[in-house]
């Protein structure tokens, strides 16, 4: 049993809070996580910290931007209430796909309205549907519906037509050129600047064809900013898991410990897939060639890598962009490492690729975060990957529920352990030996 220790869960993954509490011999701290009627969170810590090492447990799944708010909330309450260290564990973290350079639409799933669930074939390039007004990842109104009515007031308002309603400053603060009208496409908040047609002063033009290269006045550089919420609240540390991008580390002044999935996923390839070191490691895109890189060589595999022909610079190419692979691996398994599947594009196109075009047997696909937002899973049903393996830094059980071909792999023994060892101020560098 850890002393003098508090571990309190966010809404996000209570499974996770669970076993970890388990772990290290602790019940959960107890709190009252609510909401007011108008979508505030309220927090209520019933537990004292005063003294306390205190560890709050919230992943970046679900309703990501009110977890992280309820969070920082939780972070903040504890110091007001003279916590004596607070630790961000985040096995999932939200936000680390936006780097601090202005967010240039690769990277990110931006959703799409109108999709069919059900209709996908093995042939089938899907989109991504947009977030339900009750599930994961949304509230607030349907998407598009707020930015089509202030998009409608300010060209009403440019007509001469606006009435009583109050003007938004965000719009009539921009230069009359640049005002957007949608297309009905459009999420709210997305940065689906390319579906989008510009209304200049003298019609309707094609944003790609005005912008000045590299100017992105309009998007936001997330990550300092994040990193700054989360210290300004009150956090002394950060714990999280195969983040994103690893330099997003430097957006802090805070210790930020970047536990690896990666022994998790070495163990299971070693003890569940039967012949392995003939089987191929293959990286999905360029971008993620280090981390399968790093296993291929620590299990003495060979190593395939698929290859994005033309660099894509809108949302349709990057969906789109045709794939080469790079290695051989025909008639041998394939195994596809990734840090993480979000609508599951990735590697559902790149295990139709390794079959069609390479020839594979079989296909395994292994990330770190599940995350399987809109239609993700009903994309893997149908298509050419035999199995999916994850970790449940994100809870999974809905989706097992839903994908035979998903196996999920516990992180609570990594968590607690890294707990345990910050608390005693002991190395953990035991957690990053995996060879
Ligand atoms: O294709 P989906 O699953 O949406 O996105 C996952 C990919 O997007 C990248 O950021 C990840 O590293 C991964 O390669």
């Amino acid at each position: 049993m850890v002393r003098n220790i508090v571990v309190l869960g966010g809404s996000s993954h209570p499974e996770l809070v669970e076993q970890i509490c388990i772990k290290l011999g602790i019940p959960p701290g107890r709190i009252t996580l609510s909401k007011f009627s108008v979508g505030e969170t309220r927090v209520e810590i019933q537990d004292s910290v005063r003294g306390k090492d205190v560890y709050v447990i919230q992943s970046g799944c679900g309703k990501v931007n009110d977890n992280f708010i309820e969070l920082l909330i939780t972070i903040s309450a504890c110091k007001t209430a003279s916590a004596k260290r607070v630790t961000a564990v985040l096995p999932l973290f939200p936000y680390s796909r936006q780097p601090d350079i202005p967010y240039n639409k690769v990277g990110a799933p931006l959703a799409k309205t109108g999709t069919q669930k059900d209709s996908y074939t093995f042939e089938s390039r899907p989109g991504t549907p947009g977030p339900q007004p009750d599930g994961a990842g949304s509230s607030g109104p349907p998407a598009g519906q707020l930015e089509n009515k202030l998009s409608r007031l300010s060209l009403d308002k440019e007509r001469g037509t606006a009435s009583t309603a109050p003007s938004s400053p965000g719009l009539s603060s921009r230069p009359s050129f640049l005002r957007r009208q949608h297309t009905g496409n459009e999420i709210a908040g997305s940065t689906k600047r390319d579906a989008q047609k510009v209304v200049y002063a003298n019609g309707v033009g094609d944003w790609n064809q005005h912008r000045q290269p590299g100017y992105k006045q309009w998007v936001a550089q997330a990550g300092t900013l994040i990193a700054d919420l989360l210290t300004c609240a009150g956090a002394d540390h950060i714990i999280t898991m195969d983040l994103h991008d690893p330099q997003y580390q430097g957006f802090f002044d805070i210790p930020v410990d970047n536990l690896y999935g990666r022994p998790l996923l070495q163990r299971y390839i070693q003890t569940k897939i039967p012949d392995y070191q003939t089987a191929v490691i293959v990286s999905p895109d360029a971008g993620g060639a280090k981390r399968a890189t790093a296993i291929a060589d620590a299990l003495g595999m060979d190593f395939a890598l698929i290859h994005k022909e033309r660099r894509p610079t809108k949302i349709t190419d990057r969906q789109n962009a045709t794939m080469m692979l790079v290695g051989d691996i025909s008639g041998r398994v394939a195994i596809l490492v990734d840090d993480l599947a979000d609508t599951s594009n990735t590697i559902t196109r790149a295990a139709k690729l390794l079959k069609e075009r390479g020839g594979a047997t079989k296909v395994y696909a292994l990330l770190t975060h599940g995350i399987f937002s809109g239609d993700a899973i009903a994309r893997i049903n149908a298509s050419a990957i035999d199995q999916v393996v994850v970790t449940n830094s994100v809870p999974q059980n809905e989706n097992v529920r839903a994908c035979p071909k998903l196996k999920v792999l516990d992180v609570s023994s990594v968590f607690s352990e890294a707990i345990r060892r910050v608390h005693h101020g002991e190395s953990i560098s035991v957690l990053f030996k995996f060879d």
